[in-house]
């Protein structure tokens, strides 16, 4: 069974696991320009350890929320704390894992997996050192050479999320992650970050549109309404992920959950 709790968002979901809280949202609002009101009344929190998607109709708020997190846009009201700080900025704890990648074209896989720690002032060997290790630990051993132009798109990507991961941020945030590569290049990359997010044992907040990829990848789905993005569900999915990945996207707990997300998200398309 999967456990749906009715936008009661700062509840813990019946059946979910104590974990302490990471991340929290309190009142959260932004209205953009005075006349776009984006988010509204966003209370949120995320567990450590946790993988959480933001799910919801184009244009409800997801990637803005995800910023404010990060500390990339402050709210109109309302406040983020992590691990029990407000946030007024980003900071080392939250690494943001671009849509495009953010990869500097001129640098190798090496250099751009370092370039978080090169911001910190890390000195060279140490810095090479560690992306060297989450150059291997995303599948990209062998590359570190290699310029972005060089590379698919999904391989740009790992470097993307082995930049942030050596920062070793508490948090990584996560703006559509999947969006720009092929279906194969899309399912192996989401199986990769199962494994990942189990050695890894870090907070993961992404956005995405697919209710698949939600299902198949969360311990926790927020669904947000059309704007002004509210909280409308919280949704625990609980999906055995440790066998094959096939057999989980057969799996009538997967079909019925990802049916019945879509049976709520449909009158917003309507
Ligand atoms: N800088 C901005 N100025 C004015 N309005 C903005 C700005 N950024 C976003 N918006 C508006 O705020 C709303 C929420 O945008 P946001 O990008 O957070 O939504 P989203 O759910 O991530 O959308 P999508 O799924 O289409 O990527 C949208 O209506 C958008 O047009």
């Amino acid at each position: 069974m999967n456990a749906i709790a009715q936008a009661e968002p700062s509840a813990t979901v019946a059946g979910s696991a104590p974990a302490t809280p990471i991340v929290r949202t309190r009142g959260i609002h932004k209205v953009y320009g005075g006349t776009v009101h984006a988010l509204k009344d966003i209370n949120l929190e995320f567990k450590r350890g946790e993988l959480t998607s933001l799910l919801g109709p184009s244009g409800c708020g997801k990637t803005t929320l995800l910023k404010i997190i990060a500390g990339l846009l402050e709210p109109t009201e309302g406040e983020v704390e992590v691990n029990g700080k407000p946030v007024t900025g980003p900071g080392p704890e939250r690494a943001f894992v671009f849509q495009d990648f953010a990869l500097m074209p001129w640098a190798t896989v090496l250099r751009n997996a370092a370039f978080g720690l090169e911001l910190q002032g890390v000195n060279r060997s140490e810095r090479e050192e560690r992306a060297r290790h989450y150059v291997n630990e995303v599948g990209l051993s062998g590359f570190e050479d290699k310029y972005p132009h060089e590379l698919s798109g999904g391989m740009r990507q790992r470097v993307g999320l082995a930049r942030a991961l050596a920062v070793d941020a508490d948090v990584l945030l996560m703006d559509e992650p999947f969006s720009a590569v092929d279906e194969q290049t899309r399912r192996k990359f989401q199986e990769d970050l199962i494994h990942l997010r189990e050695r890894e044992n870090k907070t993961f907040i992404l956005v995405t549109h697919s209710i698949e990829e939600a299902v198949y990848l969360s311990d926790r789905i927020v669904l947000l309404s059309p704007r002004p993005g509210r909280v409308g569900q919280v949704i625990d999915p609980e999906i055995e992920r440790k066998g094959d990945p096939d057999a989980i996207r057969r799996a009538p707990e997967y079909l019925d959950l990802t049916d019945e997300i879509w049976r709520g998200l449909r009158e917003y398309v309507e």
